[in-house]
């Protein structure tokens, strides 16, 4: 996975149960406070008056019209509100647009860290929001979520979503509220999830019997893991909603960030023509294309032998329903709908377990202490079954704070205001496009100390993060618009990182070092 900086790790030798295991982790000196109501994480009580800010919206009189002024600093710490001239260096025809580089997220997490946590960019044509603090995010998705609920039309997404027919790119509305509600019941939620257990343990053993076959010694060559894992996230993914293995060369990333030229100068798209975007976006829908005209074929023939009822039996039922014609009625609605399961559900997962081995690697210490926790949990078994997880509480807080530092979509999926609304006494107009950079909340010193220390602990006393409602860490976005596969996502990360943890010992490849931060942005086309 080329944007995470660690393509290779090597394997070291298989744990034998006599291991020495270090566990004198340094103990947690911080005093962090919950935050009051929320009582799902830990984190710093912020040093912004949440109630200065709220009685300033009220107070219509100091409105300002965003777009009259190019960025805006609408929270400082010392609490007043104050034009920025500077940084908004904004050039003729691009706007900001040449300030955000190649990571967005890192780009605008530094202009955040001079301009204050809502700015305003004008982006190419497109103006902007970018929320970059717990607070301002509390604010906004708290008092105004179906204002921020809707989606940008973006240039790869609308073709590989058959004309936005999804979840994920969908316009807020009946289509988009129908469709979730099918995700949820038929594959996303809780229940449903806990059906897939036996198609997660077997892509799982089949994982470790991969890496075992090809690389039996500590002497062998290293394997390339990132490719194998997002192998098995997408098996998972697949088996559980189309009854049946699929493969795919490309990866519909692309269309996540929405950071091409098109998506900003909308009469600019023909240029995709030119700079291979549109090729590479066409080579994709067609690939995609093809498997689901054969995974929709095979069930329509009754090949499909899933033992669980899968999603695209669902949704060929749900075709023949006049009722639902609208949102189910055709084959590019289902099309629709599964290239959301290819483009949400493997990479953000793959990219999670990937980013978790890379900071154990980093953290010796952390790595030991998690292999000795699953090691004494599942003795010797042989491998970690799901029933185990429960027994693995230091694992949780492992992958909550690799969440935390790198969150898979680290802008989130963008945003477009539905309808005006006020915010920190900003009029924000309706159609505005919105970033929430949830790699700047989660490293943000306001909410966390060291925040770019891998800390595992500090999750510790705040229980299971209720991910969605905790603002303080949002790698599965927030409010209505929230990702609703976070059972079905943690379900497969858990279960793949406690059996490589249990199975094996890990080292990066020597001369390669485990890189720090920079590469973790999903969506650039
Ligand atoms: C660790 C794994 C995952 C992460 C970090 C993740 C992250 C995200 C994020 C950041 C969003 C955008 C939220 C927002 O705009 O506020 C999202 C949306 C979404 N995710 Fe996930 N996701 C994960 C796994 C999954 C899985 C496994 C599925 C389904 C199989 C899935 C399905 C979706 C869908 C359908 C949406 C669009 C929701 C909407 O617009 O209403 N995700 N996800």
């Amino acid at each position: 996975i080329e944007w995470m900086n660690l393509s290779y790790l090597h394997l070291n030798q298989e744990a034998s149960s006599g291991t020495r295991i270090s566990s004198d982790l340094p103990v947690n000196s911080r005093t962090n406070k919950r935050n009051k109501g929320e009582g799902s994480c830990d984190f710093q009580q912020n040093t912004t008056n949440i109630h200065a800010i709220l009685s300033e919206e009220t107070n219509l009189k100091k409105k300002e019209h965003m777009n009259k002024t190019r960025l805006l600093k609408a929270y400082e710490h010392a609490g007043k509100e104050e034009e920025i001239e500077a940084a908004a260096v904004e050039a003729p025809v691009v706007g900001n647009l040449h300030q955000v580089g190649k990571n967005p997220h890192l780009t605008l997490r530094a202009l955040a860290e001079r301009h204050g946590p809502l700015m305003f960019l004008q982006l190419g044509s497109i103006p902007t929001v970018v929320i970059s603090s717990a607070h301002v995010a509390r604010e906004v998705f708290r008092a105004h979520d179906l204002a921020f609920a809707g989606r940008p039309t973006l240039y790869a997404a609308e073709r590989l979503s058959y004309g936005l027919w999804d979840v994920g790119f969908a316009p807020h509305g009946e289509h988009w509220r129908q469709a979730r509600k099918v995700f949820m019941v038929e594959l996303l939620s809780a229940k449903r999830v806990r059906s897939f257990r036996g198609v997660r343990e077997r892509e799982v053993a089949s994982l470790v019997a991969s890496i075992r076959r090809l690389a039996p010694s500590s002497s062998s060559s290293p394997i390339d893991l990132s490719r194998m894992v997002v192998s098995v996230t997408n098996a998972v993914t697949c088996r559980a909603a189309f009854g049946g293995g699929c493969e795919t060369a490309g990866s519909g990333r692309a269309c996540w960030g929405g950071f091409c030229a098109g998506d900003f100068f909308p009469w600019l798209r023909w240029i995709h023509a030119l700079d291979g975007l549109r090729a590479r976006v066409e080579r994709l829908f067609g690939e995609l294309d093809d498997i689901y005209s054969q995974v929709i074929e095979e069930h329509l023939r009754g090949g499909c032998t899933s033992d669980h009822g899968d999603l695209v039996q669902v949704l060929l039922r749900l075709r023949e329903d006049p009722t639902q014609r609208n949102t189910f009625g055709s084959m590019d609605h289902i099309k629709g709908l599964l290239t959301d399961i290819f483009i949400a559900g493997t990479d953000t997962s793959a990219a999670t377990i990937i980013w978790t081995l890379t900071e154990l690697l980093r953290n010796p210490s952390v790595m030991a202490r998690a292999q000795k926790e699953v090691r004494d949990a599942v003795g010797k078994k042989g491998a970690v079954e799901e029933t185990d997880l429960h027994d693995l509480p230091f694992l949780k807080l492992v992958i909550n704070e690799s969440l935390r530092l790198h969150p898979p979509a680290p802008l989130l999926v963008p945003r477009e205001t539905t309808e005006a609304c006020a915010v920190g006494g900003y009029e924000i107009p309706a159609r505005t496009r919105v970033f929430v950079n949830a790699k700047a909340i989660g490293t943000d010193p306001a909410s966390w100390s060291n925040p770019q220390e891998f800390q595992p602990e500090r999750f510790s006393s705040g229980g299971d993060v209720r991910w969605g409602e905790c603002f303080e860490v949002v790698p599965f976005g927030v409010g209505r618009r929230s990702c609703p596969g976070i059972n079905f996502g943690l379900a497969v990360v858990e279960l793949v990182l406690a059996n490589l943890l249990y199975c094996f010992d890990w080292e990066a490849r020597l001369g390669r070092g485990v890189g720090r931060g920079g590469g973790d942005w999903i969506g650039s086309a």
